[in-house]
């Protein structure tokens, strides 16, 4: 499907501190090319000013813009898909991403290229694909919710990389060694599955280092957790991890998972569901495209192809 021009104007939500302030740079670059490419009038640039903010702008846009770019890392992208995911669905603007963060899993799974300039080139192409969003206890999640090893691997990365200003693999591997050697934990959980492999609700009572759930295939920077995992097939794609692994197993079942050669692993388990409540024992380290979520009890759907989003070739 291709993007009609005249189904509006373009905003640009951009982060400044996203990947430790080089968003700032990132928006003024993006903006001076789209300016060239679309003028003043079918432009407008949005800065941030904090957490949660692109979201209320998302929400709170004209109805003549047709399309909202969202640059940033993928935390940003999913605080405007949730914006626009509080408007009706019929006034809900397409998505496109300029990816500017530390691992960029989402404009991965959408095909769109890391340049900014290529990027831009995306969005005027304005190829367009109707996908899937994930919803826990009413947050929105584009990508990616886990819980466990992965999830604080996830955080520790969110303060390492201010502390160190390392990026992607790099900075998620690091992280990864910390929590594997020094912080590996079980948590107890009981998850009661609705739809995908099975028609009849099923319940899986388990202790898992960790528990995905994915709409795309991707976390941490590209490692394929749950390979088979399709942005539009209405189905939300678990995997979970059991004992028991010691540091090394679990590293190395981890850097499988980089290629997502970890599924014929015996303590990797992997399932499809539509809805999904899940009660942990303790509260678990919990991450939400890659931004704390916190609790012990989590309903969790999937709403099947509510969001058009601009892909890449
Ligand atoms: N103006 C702002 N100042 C500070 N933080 C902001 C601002 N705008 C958004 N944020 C927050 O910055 C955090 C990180 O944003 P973002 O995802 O864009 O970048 P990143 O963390 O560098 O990338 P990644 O998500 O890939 O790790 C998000 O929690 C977001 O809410």
């Amino acid at each position: 499907m291709a993007l009609d021009p005249s189904c509006g104007r373009i905003a640009l939500i951009a982060n400044p501190a996203a990947q430790n302030g080089r968003g700032a740079w990132a928006a003024v670059e993006a903006a001076s090319l789209l300016r060239a490419r679309v003028g003043d009038e079918g432009f407008q640039l949005l800065l941030t000013e904090r957490p949660r903010h692109a979201t209320a702008l998302a929400a709170s846009l004209d109805p003549s813009v047709g399309t909202v770019v969202a640059l940033g890392g993928d935390g940003l992208i999913s605080e405007v898909a949730a914006g626009l995911m509080e408007r009706p669905v019929d006034e809900r603007p397409a998505l496109g991403v300029i990816p500017v963060g530390s691992g960029n899993d989402y404009a991965a799974s959408l095909g769109v290229p890391a340049s900014i300039g290529r990027a831009i080139d995306c969005v005027l192409a304005g190829r367009t694909a109707v996908v899937d969003v994930g919803r826990v206890n009413g947050r929105y999640f584009v990508e990616t919710l886990s819980f466990g090893l992965d999830a604080a691997i996830a955080l520790d990365t969110v303060e390492r990389r201010v502390r160190t200003g390392r990026t992607g693999t790099r900075l998620y591997l690091e992280s990864a060694v910390d929590q594997l050697f020094r912080h590996l934990s079980i948590y107890d959980f009981t998850a009661r599955l609705t739809g995908g492999d099975a028609a009849a609700m099923r319940t899986v009572s388990t202790a898992a280092y960790l528990l995905a759930v994915q709409i795309g295939p991707t976390y941490g920077g590209h490692f394929r957790i749950c390979p088979g995992a399709e942005l539009d097939d209405g189905l939300l794609d678990l995997c979970y991890a059991t004992p028991h692994l010691g540091p090394w197993k679990a590293l190395a079942v981890l850097l499988a998972a980089k290629g997502g050669r970890h599924t014929g692993n015996r303590h990797i388990h992997l399932d499809r569901a539509s809805r999904l409540v899940l009660d942990f024992a303790e509260e678990p380290p919990g991450q939400i495209d890659g931004e704390k979520i916190e609790g012990t009890h989590f309903e969790i759907d999937c709403i099947p192809r509510s969001l058009t989003v601009i892909v890449g070739k």
